[in-house]
């Protein structure tokens, strides 16, 4: 019988998926997420998430395989993960008082067929003073996320707004990846 595999490192990513109350393993791709500055950041989205998909069901091919990357989206520049508490800061403080995008891309692939798709959330900071933002960077927080934030966490108390789907902020939207499934059955 097919599996589905995720195929993510992510813990936010498996209890989300929980949530589609399914079976699932994980193995976690090691693939590289390359940026293809000719192409649109949606499209490097969905191709990143292809990629971690692909990564892993190229030896798992009688399976349904789901990849995923969330990155934040800033006038023109793209936010990763922080390298370090300087990096946080920076982050962080171009994030305050300001919109931002989450998009995160979205991949499924079996032998039959494989699907991408990105989806995007506005999401709006309140104005940030220093002594808040030295707070959040002392947390561990930031570090291992995207934009140096999780709306989950410690930083929802800084967002104003969100405009869209909050689970694909913390990094699957399931209504999307739902919708996706059914085209698999
Ligand atoms: C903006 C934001 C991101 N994030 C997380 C979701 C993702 O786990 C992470 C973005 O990193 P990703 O590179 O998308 O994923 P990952 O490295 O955690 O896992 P994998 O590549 O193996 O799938 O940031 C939050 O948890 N909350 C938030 O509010």
């Amino acid at each position: 019988m097919r599996k589905i595999i995720l195929a993510s490192a992510s813990p936010r990513r498996k209890e989300l998926l929980k949530l589609l109350d399914i079976d699932f393993d994980i193995i976690v791709s090691t693939c590289e997420e390359v940026f293809d500055e000719e192409l649109s950041v949606y499209e490097n989205l969905k191709n990143i998430a292809y990629s971690k998909a692909y990564d892993v069901f190229k030896d798992n091919g009688d399976n349904l395989v789901i990849g995923a990357d969330t990155i934040v989206y800033l006038e023109g520049r793209v936010l990763l993960k922080p390298k370090d508490k300087d990096d946080a800061r920076g982050m962080i403080k171009s994030l305050s008082g300001k919109t931002h995008s989450v998009i995160s891309g979205i991949s499924v692939i079996t032998k039959e067929k494989s699907l991408k798709t990105a989806v995007e959330t506005k999401v709006t900071f309140k104005e940030l003073n220093d002594e808040e933002i030295e707070g959040y960077i002392n947390t561990n927080e930031p570090y291992d996320k995207a934009g140096g934030y999780a709306v989950q966490g410690i930083a929802g108390k800084f967002i104003s707004k969100i405009e869209g789907d909050y689970f694909n902020v913390v990094g699957l939207s399931i209504s999307t990846l739902y919708d996706m499934l059914k085209e698999f059955r």
